[in-house]
């Protein structure tokens, strides 16, 4: 998924900066992300997430720093810009709550502001909306308007997508579909920035992530390595005659060889465990244990 020569970025953001009213939201962040990464941006509420990306989208103004997106500055983009966009954005009270139009008529109204967009039909499948398509987009639950959110998003195939905690109301079997469909789309080839508050979602789905806290990058890596993971401590847990044990152990291979060794079979009940995304996140934000 990830990819790309770093002249072929799909965003580009260098010390960019934004207050309100004198306090600041965003206080100077640098990102470069490639063409075809799925890039997720984490961070408790309040720490600039939305601000940053509706920047990049060209829905607010920055204070200073410079922003490229599919090359263009987001504060001059102009119709063919966003054309090459895709938008779900974290609040959805809106356009389609008014008036009598089913969720085809909108994916069809959506499909025709676009020059190369997808068959509307085939969205609202991909979505998973085909036994609701004609029925009202004022009348659907909160987790199937969320997902014709995603279907309008999508419609018009965008290079670069946004999706702002996207899959906020989904049930499972809904949220893992749309992991699918992310997949898929990261696939061939688009790029897709995706704040969420699951961390489960940015693991399952992201190249990288940056954990932001009041308004700054704290660190950016692939969700595997964040908060040195991979290399932390490991807890080796197994069923020994007298019961569950578990050791901290820096080497792990050598633990679990030794008791394959001593069991000289299967080892029961092993686990080796290193801390999850979650625990090095809660660190990082400075939450307590
Ligand atoms: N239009 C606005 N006017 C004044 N302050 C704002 C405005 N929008 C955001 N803020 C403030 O800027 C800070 C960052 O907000 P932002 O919405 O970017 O955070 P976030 O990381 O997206 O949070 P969440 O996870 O809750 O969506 C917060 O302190 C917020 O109160």
């Amino acid at each position: 998924m990830s990819g790309g020569p770093a002249g072929d970025s799909a965003i580009v953001v260098s010390d960019l900066r934004k207050s309100y009213r004198g306090r600041p939201a965003v206080a100077g962040i640098d990102l470069v992300i490639p063409r075809g990464e799925v890039f997720s941006l984490l961070g408790p509420n309040g720490a600039g997430k939305t601000t940053t990306v509706e920047i990049l989208e060209g829905h607010r103004r920055r204070d200073s720093g410079d922003v490229r997106v599919l090359g263009v500055d987001p504060a001059l983009g102009r119709a063919a810009w966003k054309a090459r966009i895709g938008i779900v954005l974290q609040r959805s009270d809106d356009l389609t709550q008014a008036g009598a139009l089913t969720v085809r008529d909108w994916a069809r109204a959506m499909a025709a502001c676009f020059p190369n967009s997808r068959d509307p039909d085939e969205v609202i499948e991909l979505v998973g909306l085909a036994d609701r398509r004609n029925a009202r987009a004022a009348h659907l639950s909160g987790g199937q308007r969320r997902r014709l959110d995603v279907a309008l998003g999508i419609i018009g195939r965008p290079e670069l997508l946004f999706l702002d905690e996207p899959t906020t109301g989904f049930d499972p079997e809904a949220r893992r579909r749309f992991w699918d469909l992310i997949a898929d789309l990261a696939r061939s080839g688009t790029t897709i920035l995706l704040t969420t508050h699951y961390l489960e979602e940015a693991e399952h789905l992201a190249d990288r992530v940056a954990v932001i806290v009041d308004g700054r990058i704290m660190e950016v890596g692939p969700p595997q390595t964040l908060g040195g993971r991979a290399t932390a401590a490991a807890t080796v847990r197994w069923l020994s005659p007298d019961g569950p044990r578990s050791v901290q152990t820096c080497t792990p291979a050598a633990l679990v060889t030794d008791l394959a060794a001593r069991f000289g079979q299967d080892v029961p009940g092993l686990a080796v465990e290193r801390p999850s995304l979650e625990e090095v996140y809660l660190r990082m934000i400075g939450a307590p244990a």
